[in-house]
Formats: structure tokens, sequence, C-alpha cells
């Protein structure tokens, strides 16, 4: 099994501010999260958020002693919260007692204290492909499903602004119960590549995203940086992006696509956004 954990140190924008592009990829892009048969871990310094990529083959693949090291604990959600969004074929989760399955676009919610995790394919030539964070948590609630269909559904942007996208929220307040997670997916209509337009920093809470449906040969411009210092990354499909609570997080792309993102922090209160008016970037 292809595994591997790494740290991610938190950055000051005064540091982030003087680094190339290479620097800026090393720090804040994750590039590689899924490999067939593998789970692959960062642990970032902002928030604790941890986030990782499992994508079981023929075996099943456990979060096992590597990942209770590195958050320093008996077993890996001894003291902390996972929510996931499958973005592949079907899976199974399997927890101390219960079995979930979860389909494409469907997410789990395990809370702390939960000892046992595992992942499998329903089908190996059509893996599955778990997106998970995971937080720091102060109280134990119950394991949720959370299907796509009782996601909170938002209608946003204009196709007059190539911004017209849907909103998810799987792990929020009206959803279901957690410690610090926020999790969900956004969806670009044909036509618009915008996301997160107007940017907002919200200096309370970091964020995570996970790009994903990017075509081959397309890529997002993803923007970042304090709004009067913006940068860029350059992010193909299925990577990553650490978003830390000085940042803009917002981008397009060469064609439509569909991202995942999280946040974790002093809140959970998914409207705390500090909007940037469009004449701040630069
Ligand atoms: O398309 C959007 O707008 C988003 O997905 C916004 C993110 O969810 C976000 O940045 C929440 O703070
Ligand atoms: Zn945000």
């Amino acid at each position: 099994m292809q595994s591997s954990i790494t740290v991610r140190h938190a950055v000051h924008y005064t540091q982030s501010e003087t680094m190339t592009g290479s620097a800026l990829r090393e720090n804040f892009l994750i590039e590689e999260l899924f490999s067939a048969g593998g789970a692959n871990a960062v642990y970032t310094h902002y928030d604790r958020l941890l986030l990782i990529g499992v994508m079981p083959d023929r075996a099943a693949i456990s979060l096992g002693e590597d990942m209770a090291r590195v958050v320093g604990g008996e077993f890996l959600l001894e003291r902390r919260e996972l929510g996931l969004i499958n973005i592949g074929g079907p899976g199974i989760v399997r927890t101390d007692d219960a079995v979930f399955e979860i389909g494409f676009q469907d997410a789990l919610y395990l809370g702390m204290g939960t000892r046992s995790i595992s992942f499998e394919s329903a089908d190996p030539s059509a893996p599955a492909k778990f997106y998970i964070n995971s937080a720091p948590a102060h109280a134990a609630f119950p394991a949720r499903q959370i299907r796509k269909a009782e996601a909170i559904e938002l209608n946003l942007g204009d196709g007059q602004t190539s911004n017209k996208r849907t909103l998810y929220q799987y792990i929020h307040p009206d959803v279901v119960e957690s410690c610090q997670l926020l999790m969900g997916m956004t969806r670009l209509e044909p036509g618009s590549v915008w996301n997160t337009m107007p940017a907002h920093t919200h200096d309370r809470r970091m964020e995570a995203y996970l790009y994903f449906e990017v075509p081959k040969d397309a890529f997002v411009v993803h923007l970042m940086g304090r709004p009067e210092a913006t940068g860029h990354l350059i992010v193909r499909d299925e990577q990553a992006v650490i978003s830390p609570p000085w940042s803009v997080h917002c981008g397009a792309g060469t064609s439509a696509y569909a991202f995942i993102w999280s946040m974790a922090g002093d809140n959970k209160s998914f409207k705390d956004m500090d909007f940037v008016p469009m004449g701040d970037i630069r």
C-alpha cells in the first residue's frame, strides 16, 4: 500500500508575499492525495486540519497507528472528528459498530471516540475516492451519513458573470452536529468558471479546497493571499489548496469544474465572511 504523511507549517503573509511560485506551491498546494490502493495525508498547522485521500483497490485501507502517531493519540479520532465526501465509485466505510455504503458525492461524519475506521471500494475497477478532513474535537457527536440529496443546496452566481454554481452544505449546523468542521461541495455550471466571487476572507477560520472534475489539460487559477497582495496557484484535477485565515480563496478555471471546501476554526457560521470590494483586489 502506498501511503504518505506530510506536515505543512503555518506561514505568515509577510513571508508568503516574498515567495516564488514554486515556494507557494510547496506550502499551499497538495499535488497528490489519491494514489491507487493508498492513503495520503497532510497535517496542516492551520487549525490542525488533516487532509487525507484514500483510494482503496482490492484490499481495505485502515487509518491506523501511523495516523494516530501524527496526532499524538492512541487512535486517530481519540480527540478528533472526521468528515468525508466520496468523489469516486461506490465505497464502504466500516467503523467500530457500523457499516456505511457511501455513493458518489455522499458524505459521512464520524465523531470523536470512533476507534476503528476502514475503507473499501465496492468495485475495485471503479475505485472509491474518499476525501477526508479531520479536526480537533471537544465533544462526541454521533456518526451520520449525509447523502447529496440531504445537503442544503444553494444556487449562486450568474451566467453573465461566469460564476453560476450550486453549493451543497453537507457538514453544516443545520444538517449535522459537529464540533468545528464544516464541509461541502460547489459545482460550476457549464460555461461558468469563477468560484467564490466576490472574494472573501474569514480570519476566524482556515479553509481547504479540493478541486475535482477538472478536465485533462484544463486547470484552475486559484487566487490566494491578502486581498491587496494576491498570488496564484495553478491547480489540476484532484489537487487541494490550503487557504490560511488571512487569505482570499477563489479562482477561475479554463472550463467548469467542482470542488470540496472545508473549514475549521473559531466558529461554524458559514455566513461569517469578510467580503472584499472588487476594486481592492491586487
Ligand atoms: O462557490 C463558493 O462561493 C464557495 O464554495 C465558497 C466557499 O464555500 C467558501 O469560501 C466558504 O467560506
Ligand atoms: Zn471561505
